[in-house]
Order: C-alpha cells, then sequence, then structure tokens
C-alpha cells in the first residue's frame, strides 16, 4: 500500500479489518517492522483522535513520529499553481511537501474543504498535489471529502460488536443537526466504506437525510436513501450518527422539518442499536446525552479502534517499503 486516501487503496476489505482486530489483540506483534523510520503528521486544521491514535500506532511499530502543526506554526501555504507570491502565502505545497518528504519515511495529511467551491473541493486539489510532491506514502488523516481511517475504524468496530453469523447488521447513517455547516469527508467515507462492505455481503446500508441532503452519488451506490429518520432506523443493529451540510447547495445548511437528534425513545425504534459517532460530538444538539452517556453508545470504544485502523494501514505500508 503506498497510499490511504479511500476505500480504493484497499484490496481485500475483510483482510484489513481481521488484521486490524489481530492487532488489538496482540498490539506488539509487528514492534520492529518500522524501527528507524520516521512517521510525519501534518495538520492544516485541529484535531484529538486522528493525532493521538495514530501516534500510538506508529509506537506500537516502533516507529519515531514527528507532528508538524501546519497551520499554526508553519509558514503560510501556498496551495495554488501559477500565482505571484506577492501576498500572504510564504511558501508553496511543492517544496514544502517536498522537504517533508526528505525527513519521512512515510507522511500522514489533515485538511478540511473550504467549503465554498465544490469543484475545488472535491478535487482534491491539495491532497494530490502533497502527495506528488513528498513522494513518500501518503495517509489521509481527513481530506475533504473523505475520513479514511475512521472508515475503517467503523468498519472494525461494526465486525467487533456483531457477533451473529446468520445475517449481516442492518447499519444507518443519520443526519444530525448541528449549528455550523461541517464537511460531507465523514458521511462520504462512511457511506463508500459501507457500500463496499455491503457488496461483500458483510452489511445492509441505510442512509437516512432531510432533504436537501443527499451525498454526492458516487459515495452512495447501492444504499438505501430515506428521508424518514423513523422509517430508517426500524430494526437497525448500528445508528451511526453525523451532521453533514448540502452538498447539493453546496456547504449550506437549511431549515430541517421534524426531529433529527437521537434520543432514547427513538432509539427504542431500532433493533437494540448501537451508537457511532467519529467525535468531536455537540451534546443535546447532535446525540442526546441519554444515549451518550447510556449503554448503547458505543463512541468510546469507536475512537478507541482508531488506534488498530491506523496501525493495521501503517503495517501495510511499511511492509511495501522493506518489499523496495
Ligand atoms: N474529524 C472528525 C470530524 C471533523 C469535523 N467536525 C467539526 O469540524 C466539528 C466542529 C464543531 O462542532 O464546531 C467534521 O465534521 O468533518
Ligand atoms: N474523529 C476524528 O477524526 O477526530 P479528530 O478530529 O479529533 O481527529
Amino acid at each position: 500500500m503506498t497510499q490511504f486516501f479511500s476505500v480504493a487503496d484497499v484490496d481485500n476489505l475483510s483482510q484489513l479489518v481481521d488484521e486490524a482486530l489481530q492487532l488489538k489483540s496482540n498490539p506488539f506483534a509487528a514492534e520492529n517492522l518500522g524501527k528507524r523510520k520516521t512517521l510525519g503528521l501534518v495538520f492544516l486544521n485541529p484535531s484529538l483522535r486522528t493525532r493521538l491514535s495514530t501516534q500510538k500506532a506508529a509506537i506500537h511499530l516502533g516507529m519515531d513520529v514527528m507532528v508538524m502543526n501546519m497551520d499554526k506554526e508553519g509558514w503560510a501555504l501556498e496551495t495554488k499553481d501559477g500565482v505571484v507570491m506577492d501576498g500572504n502565502t510564504v511558501e508553496h505545497i511543492r517544496e514544502a511537501a517536498a522537504v517533508m518528504g526528505q525527513y519521512c519515511d512515510i507522511l500522514g495529511l489533515r485538511s478540511f474543504p473550504k467549503l465554498q467551491d465544490r469543484e475545488e473541493d472535491y478535487s482534491e486539489g491539495l491532497f494530490r498535489k502533497f502527495i506528488d510532491y513528498c513522494k513518500v506514502p501518503v495517509i489521509s488523516l481527513e481530506s475533504a471529502t473523505r475520513h479514511p481511517l475512521q472508515s475503517l475504524t467503523d468498519l472494525i468496530t461494526i465486525r467487533e460488536y456483531w457477533q451473529e453469523t446468520i445475517r449481516p447488521p442492518k447499519v444507518v447513517l443519520a443526519w444530525a443537526p448541528h449549528i455550523k455547516a461541517l464537511p460531507q469527508a465523514v458521511p462520504n467515507s462512511f457511506a463508500e466504506w459501507m457500500c463496499r462492505a455491503q457488496a461483500e455481503g458483510m452489511v445492509n446500508f441505510t442512509i437516512a437525510h432531510p432533504k436537501g441532503y443527499a451525498l454526492a452519488e458516487e459515495f452512495t451506490d447501492g444504499a438505501d436513501l430515506i428521508h424518514s429518520l423513523d422509517e430508517a432506523i426500524k430494526g437497525a443493529d448500528f445508528v451511526y450518527v453525523k451532521n453533514w451540510s448540502s452538498y447539493e447547495d453546496y456547504g449550506k445548511i437549511h431549515p430541517v422539518e421534524g426531529k433529527w437528534m437521537i434520543d432514547s425513545s427513538r432509539l427504542a425504534l431500532t433493533n437494540g442499536a448501537k451508537v457511532m459517532h467519529c467525535l468531536p460530538v455537540r451534546r443535546d444538539l447532535e446525540l442526546a446525552s441519554e444515549v451518550l452517556d447510556g449503554p448503547d453508545a458505543l463512541v468510546i470504544q469507536e475512537a478507541g479502534n482508531r488506534v488498530w485502523a491506523a496501525q493495521a494501514v501503517l503495517k501495510r505500508m511499511l511492509e511495501q517499503l522493506q518489499e523496495k
């Protein structure tokens, strides 16, 4: 594996999930694989889980880790080509990425979309340039349109908590309210991974969102799309809660009809569903406290599993480096 940007970078989904769960039961099984290798984590936006879980994963593999908070501590970055840099930007991504590639064997990058120009965000120009110029394997730590380490984690968590073999679990991605316009990266990615998992018989997948909040079709192939939350969550085994802004009216938020927050009474409509969220979550806006604090919430276990997702991916990349 030389890049981890989307589900398309994974050849065998089930195998990667199994490998992550094996690492969970034996974290130091490959403790020398990353010896004398350096991981660089570059953040253009805030992070708690991605930053710490990926560092922890690298430590389990014997790697050294460097973290660069580019947005706060780096030179102001120019990402467009062909501009005269006579304004506020100081360093071009061409040089910055190339230099970081000199110091690191594997790099991770987090960069959120600006949510102003759909074409620009969905072209993933910044991420692609970073890959091109740094010349080492790159892991997405969440980009404009996807968050693959989160989605792999989510699939691992569903596998871990679904012991039944007779039928695959019903998994529902449920839009939730928010006060801000948030990216579509997490839901796009979750949908992309669940659609692939559904095609491979691992889950049954439904998406519930108000009108005007449809995700881009490229991420939802094969999913059941429903505009009623109560209808969608009937019989659900896992409910994945997440807000996102409109893709159609790009980056905007519209008033929605009815109540979209999941609380205990709503949860009673499900098949005793476990509730997931990538975090951070705004209590009693996106998700009721009574659910977050109750026995059906999996959010902390899910965040814990971020380590094993990152470790499985880093392990694949290190193995490939070894073969060179
Ligand atoms: N990395 C996990 C999610 C990050 C981001 N959430 C946020 O920006 C929350 C901001 C707030 O609640 O003000 C998102 O939804 O894509
Ligand atoms: N879920 C997630 O990616 O969290 P952070 O933004 O804190 O890394």
